[in-house]
């Protein structure tokens, strides 16, 4: 039986080499900013802040985020989630901290390398879209690749691979104003893809856009998040698209982030009573996982086979006819444990 089967999924977050990380990353609004980021850490303090006037926006954001890992940030509005996103990116200048891309902070490059790095190793995706209207589909997924500098021919091959990856195949001679607001918004992921970036950037990429087409385009990003692993570090303010696609949810709330956890660690250990009564409508079954119920593996007398890391709503049907003890399997499908089907009836039931 392998170690890595039996770790919780925050363990296996936990897991993953650092790709990016924020030490004590602050931005202030107003004036006399600046001079707030110039003291020392320990008198950077709310009291200090309410004080001098200032707008924290941003304020001691502590993190890091493993490579491969879909880190959402997430809070209402005015939290600070977009203007936390571009320190990260440094398109907002932070007023203080640190934000390391493989250990190097970005916040000591100059103006060329930090060109450099966002060409070559990020993509973006924002709400509204932010398309070249004049530019058609296929000329606004290539435009990055001209930017820089790839021969046209190239960078229009490679254009229309990713207007087939997102389902706009045929629509590559049409003007944004000719597309639906979802259909734009598949462009806007295709152009943020057109230099296969590590890291990838959305902030609220769906909220213009209506239920269904959102669950689709949810599904769209991890999809595309998965087959290159990218980093990815989603903001919205929708928790149930935070629990649809995060491995964790950063909470922010006043311009603080008040709790890092996997949807599960959230609903069902939240660390504050904001955090509690954010998540106080989201039924454990769709977040609490089959290995978090798991007891070991007593022999024989199972009913049926549910893998560990499946949801509880997931495997309802299973539940639901099995009539003992299931048994829970790795990705393997080798058995490392069994699952009580009264317990785990017990959290399909709460909150239902
Ligand atoms: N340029 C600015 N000057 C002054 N205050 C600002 C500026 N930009 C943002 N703020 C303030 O910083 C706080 C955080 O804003 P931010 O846009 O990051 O929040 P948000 O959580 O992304 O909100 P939303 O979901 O509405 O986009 C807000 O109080 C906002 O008014």
């Amino acid at each position: 039986m392998s170690e890595a089967h039996l770790i919780s999924p925050s363990k296996a977050v936990e897991a993953r080499p650092v790709a990016l990380e924020a030490k004590g990353v602050w931005k202030v609004f107003g004036h006399g900013a600046g001079a707030f980021g110039q003291l020392p850490a320990s008198a950077r303090t709310p009291e200090a802040l309410a004080s001098a006037k200032l707008v924290g926006a941003v304020q001691d954001a502590t993190f890091r985020i493993g490579r491969g890992e879909v880190f959402v940030i997430m809070g209402l509005s005015g939290s600070g989630k977009s203007t936390l996103l571009r320190c990260l990116t440094r398109l907002i200048e932070p007023t203080a901290g640190e934000v390391r891309y493989d250990g190097a902070d970005i916040l000591k490059l100059g103006d060329k390398p930090l060109v450099e790095l966002r060409r070559r190793r990020m993509g973006m995706v924002f709400q509204h879209f932010a398309l070249l209207p004049n530019r058609t589909v296929l000329g606004n997924v290539a435009f990055p690749l001209e930017v820089q500098g790839t021969p046209r021919a190239e960078a229009e091959a490679r254009a229309l691979e990713l207007i087939e990856t997102v389902g706009l195949k045929g629509r590559e001679g049409r003007f944004p104003a000719e597309l639906s607001g979802g259909q734009q918004q598949r462009v806007g992921i295709a152009r943020s893809l057109t230099t296969n970036p590590e890291f990838w950037f959305l902030d609220e990429p769906f909220s213009a856009l209506d239920p269904l087409i959102r669950a689709d385009l949810q599904a769209e990003v991890l999809r595309l998040q998965k087959t290159h692993t990218r980093t990815v570090v989603f903001v919205t303010h929708d928790l149930d698209e935070a629990i649809r696609i995060a491995d964790r949810i950063a909470i922010m709330e006043g311009g603080r982030i008040v709790q890092i956890g996997t949807p599960e660690e959230l609903v069902t250990r939240p660390a504050t009573d904001y955090v509690r009564r954010f998540v106080a409508k989201v039924s454990p079954a769709r977040v609490v996982r089959v290995s978090s119920l798991m007891g070991p593996f007593g022999g024989g007398g199972v009913t049926a086979a549910v893998k560990a890391d499946a949801t509880i709503s997931e495997i309802a049907p299973e539940l639901v006819t099995a009539t003992g003890p299931l048994a829970v399997v790795d990705p393997g499908g080798r058995q490392i444990g069994s699952l009580d089907r009264q317990r785990a009836l017990a959290t399909l039931a709460a909150g239902a």
